[in-house]
């Protein structure tokens, strides 16, 4: 059976001012692929995420997400079409719950007038307590159900990830970026990390694009990646073979640790 193409980044350039954050980088990630976008330090990462979730409009090339070009959309629109997106630090509401957090996952799909909203009533009643049984439901799902009263900023820095995983699976996703989504854990939540991401791709037929500088967790996860640096693109393929590639350890992996 042919693979699906899910994500196409297409010849993407980002300048900023002088700077050349992004240089020519194209790849595509197959339907419920786990993809791995690695590289050192500043080589255009985040930016790439700015990038496919239109936070950025890139200096030219194009992205495009099943058949929509994604190029030029509103990042709000963006989320519409099934692109969600964790960040490298963490970017919850502090003082609001662990639930409240999730509902804002959830307000694209809630309709109801300025009245009902204002009065309590009528659809707002029922798409409220319809996205309070869904995100709870989430946090279930994600395991961290009993924390979902609980003030944001009060959580573990690992289950602080957690509710950002469930915030973007609010709103029902095809195609998940995770920023550095174990940065911080302990090498038993980075494990169950792995498993969760396994669990969400097999459950919801999602496709995974990630930034990790844990090597071992994305030889674990991703079969292919794409390595960048200086904002080049430095190797495309397999892990493994990434792995094992003399210009990439050079660039890259002779720096860090990966057992
Ligand atoms: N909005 C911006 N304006 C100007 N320069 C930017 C902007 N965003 C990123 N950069 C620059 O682009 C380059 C790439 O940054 P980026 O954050 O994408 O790297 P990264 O690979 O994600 O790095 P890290 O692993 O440290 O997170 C850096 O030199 C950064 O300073």
């Amino acid at each position: 059976m042919e693979n699906k193409t899910v994500l196409n980044v297409d010849n993407i350039v980002m300048q900023f001012g002088g700077l050349r954050a992004i240089d020519g980088v194209s790849f595509s990630i197959n339907e419920a692929e786990i993809f791995g976008l690695i590289g050192p330090n500043g080589a255009g990462k985040t930016t790439m995420f700015n990038v496919i979730t239109s936070n950025y409009k890139p200096t030219s090339g194009c992205v495009s997400l099943g058949d929509i070009t994604i190029t030029g959309l509103k990042p709000n629109v963006v989320v519409n079409k099934g692109i969600a997106r964790t960040f490298q630090n963490i970017r919850l509401f502090g003082s609001m719950t662990v639930l409240e957090n999730v509902l804002i996952g959830f307000d694209r799909a809630i309709h109801y007038s300025f009245l009902e909203a204002a009065l309590h009533v009528g659809r707002f009643f029922s798409a409220e307590r319809k996205a309070k049984e869904e995100a709870m439901k989430i946090l279930e799902y994600i395991g961290i159900a009993q924390h979902a009263n609980a003030l944001a900023t009060n959580l573990s820095y690992g289950n602080q990830r957690k509710v950002e995983i469930a915030r973007a699976l609010a709103t029902s996703p095809s195609l998940l970026l995770l920023d550095e989504p174990a940065a911080g854990m302990n090498p038993k939540e980075t494990s169950e990390l792995a498993q969760l991401i396994f669990k969400m791709r097999d459950d919801f037929k999602l496709t995974v694009l990630l930034i990790e500088h844990d090597m071992s967790f994305v030889n674990t996860l991703c079969e292919r990646v794409m390595v960048l640096d200086y904002g080049k693109p430095l190797f495309s393929g397999k892990t493994q073979d990434a792995i094992n590639d003399k210009t990439v350890i050079a660039a890259y992996l002779g720096d860090i640790d990966y057992a």
